[in-house]
């Protein structure tokens, strides 16, 4: 049986998709050629008939494992009564054709292993024909997907699964390499495993040579821990980024549930402009200003055409329709249904966006990335736009499925969005721009904030307007620069947020029970809020608090440093769709600003949120 426990799984990718390995050598969940394609490898959500690939001893083996330092490389040791084996699991950056290579390495003894590959195209439904080439390879084709297995050792078939008992003595390695490509092209060239290992090291150990936490004054120095975090999440942040177009997906899969056997289950393969723009932060204030570049073409491309259609998310080529229907054939993760494919929050008005794509433009100059003038007049019809509708309700940030409001921090975001514009043509001289109509603008909303956001019985900025319930999304609030540092609100807001909504010291987004999102109670502590409320105890100069909360976080980090999208405190386990892009970008930017209020200096991230030049 598949795992029951998202921390069981291990990434491997090629920026262009992403498989996700078990411990126990199965790769569970695969969708090729892109992160949104229709899987072939599907046990995740349903069992091993619905796609797999199992590399392991027979019998009993103790299971460690690691990535390859530096390395999106996976690494899991079986050591059994018979001796050692490692298997070696990666996808080599692309070329014409997508592979998986498995290097099954023999390091002590002789060990008895068995392979069995079961490929159910379409999500776990459609089974391909399986032909033995002339040269011994295997071709499987089903629809518009070919794959092809290569490796030196017999294989055959049994019950539909193609399956192979071998035996791996000490010093031999037996490789084993699967391709995709469209079933139309040709058969795609073999490779050689061993070079494609080789190349997949350098790729990911030049990448991350790159990374320099950036502090106002120079690089600031993480403990080597936190380094060590910060730099497993940002590999994993790469790894969500598609290469061809620069979008990045929010995780590699659907579906995985907020809270077992529940229905907020959800397909995260598509790239919210939120979720993107905070990454892009997190890579920014990490030294990777190319990837920003890539983004900010992705975006323009994306939102292109009339700015009343944009929407808060696309598909990773910049694709708007993402149809939400339920795979009815898969039971879900642990019985968790529905699955989902496609979206439908992709329809919704979150004005949040507007804030996060507006702060992050104005960081990219800031940080030097050259100007480019399609950008800004986007940026200018962009707050056109929202000088339309601002007024009126919205989804807000969580995206709920119940009636429309007025969220706070949406409204907080519209005053970001004119604010860092404002700012932009004031340090870059960007004319040509109402400045003055969008500093009445930017005093409007913040009269509208102070007067209906915060609620003096309760002693806080509420989750909408005119209430009295509280929401964790307003940790950001010490991070916009909205309100002095010292002014009591802040601290006052994060305290009560603390008072109310923390489960076993971790944070929840709200009170599901309210029924206001429209869904079922019940779901995790949030990874994100709970790294938000890091950086927010940093900021009203509570650091040893800080500093606790976020060695416990890192301590929920699966043995690979991964994490999911939230965290059941009480159940010890993780929750919600795995890696999560929120999650590692959360932990990437609370290491850089404890790293750098430890040190006595701002870091860089802080003054650049505050759309401030740097000295
Ligand atoms: O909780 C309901 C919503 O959950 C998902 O949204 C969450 O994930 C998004 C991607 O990481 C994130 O941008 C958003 O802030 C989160 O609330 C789901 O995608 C929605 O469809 C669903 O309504």
């Amino acid at each position: 049986m598949p795992s029951d426990r998202i921390e069981d799984y291990g990434l491997i990718g090629d920026c262009e998709t992403g498989a996700l390995v078990g411990r126990d050598g199965s790769i569970d969940w695969l969708c090729w050629p892109r992160f949104d394609s229709p899987a072939c490898f599907a046990a995740l959500l349903g069992t091993e008939e619905n796609g797999r690939w199992k590399i392991a001893p027979i019998g009993d083996a103790v299971v460690s494992r690691r990535y390859r330092p530096r390395t999106l490389i996976l690494e899991t040791r079986f050591e059994t009564a018979a001796g050692s084996v490692l298997l070696i699991d990666f996808m080599p950056p692309r070329g014409t054709d997508s592979d998986i290579v498995r290097l099954v390495v023999g390091e002590s003894g002789r060990v008895a292993m068995r392979m069995e590959l079961v490929l159910r195209y379409d999500y776990g439904r459609v089974m391909p024909w399986v032909h033995r080439l002339e040269d011994g390879s295997l071709r499987a084709i089903g629809g518009p997907d070919m794959t092809v297995l290569r490796t030196p050792i017999e294989t055959h078939g049994e019950d539909m699964h193609t399956v192979s008992d071998f035996e791996v003595a000490a010093g031999e390695t037996v490789p084993f390499v699967l391709a995709y490509c469209a079933s139309h092209r040709p058969v795609p060239e073999p490779i050689d495993p061993f070079a494609a290992l080789a190349d997949t090291e350098a790729f990911w150990t030049e990448w991350t040579a790159r990374y320099e936490p950036a502090a106002l004054d120079g690089k600031i120095d993480l403990p080597e821990p936190w380094h060590q975090a910060a730099r497993r999440s940002l590999i994993t942040l790469k790894a969500m980024t598609y290469a061809p177009t620069g979008g990045i997906v929010a995780a590699v899969t659907t579906s995985l549930p907020e809270w077992l056997g529940s229905t907020r289950n959800w397909d995260y393969r598509y790239c919210w402009l939120r979720d993107s723009a905070l990454t892009l932060f997190a890579l920014m204030n990490a030294g990777y200003y190319d990837e920003a570049r890539a983004w900010r073409d992705w975006l323009l491309r994306a939102i292109a055409g009339s700015p009343e259609q944009m929407q808060i998310m696309y598909g990773i080529a910049g694709e708007r329709r993402l149809l939400e229907w339920e795979v009815d054939w898969l039971p879900g993760f642990a019985d968790s249904k529905p699955v989902r494919v496609g979206n439908a929050a992709a329809d919704q008005t979150q004005l949040d966006v507007y804030g996060e794509i507006m702060s992050l433009l104005h960081q990219a100059r800031l940080g030097g990335l050259p100007e480019s003038p399609e950008a800004w007049s986007i940026q200018v019809s962009m707050l056109e736009r929202l000088d339309d509708i601002w007024r009126e309700p919205d989804y807000g940030i969580w995206e709920v499925r119940g009636p429309p409001r007025h969220f706070t921090l949406s409204k907080l975001m519209v005053w970001l969005a004119f604010d860092r514009c404002i700012k932009s043509a004031e340090i870059f001289g960007l004319d040509h721009v109402p400045l003055e109509k969008w500093r009445a603008i930017r005093s409007e909303v913040k009269g509208d904030v102070l007067a209906r956001g915060w609620n003096a019985e309760v002693g806080a900025f509420t989750q909408s307007y005119d209430d009295t319930a509280l929401d964790a999304s307003l940790l950001l609030l010490p991070m916009l620069g909205f309100l002095d540092d010292d002014d009591p609100r802040v601290r006052l807001t994060v305290e009560a947020i603390e008072a109310d909504l923390l489960v076993d010291g971790l944070v929840q987004r709200y009170h599901t029970s309210t029924g206001h999102d429209g869904l079922p109670p019940g779901e995790g502590t949030f990874l994100a809020c709970s790294f938000w409320l890091v950086e927010a105890l940093v900021l009203i100069g509570r650091l040893a608090d800080a500093e606790a909360l976020f060695e416990r976080l890192l301590a929920l980090r699966n043995d690979l440093g991964l994490l999911a999208e939230e965290y059941d405190p009480i159940g010890g386990r993780q929750l919600g769709n795995f890696p999560q892009a929120f999650s590692h970008v959360a932990l990437v930017n609370a290491a850089h600003r404890l790293a750098a209020a430890r040190a006595g200096s701002g870091d860089r991230s802080e003054e650049l949120q505050k759309g401030e030049v740097p000295a």
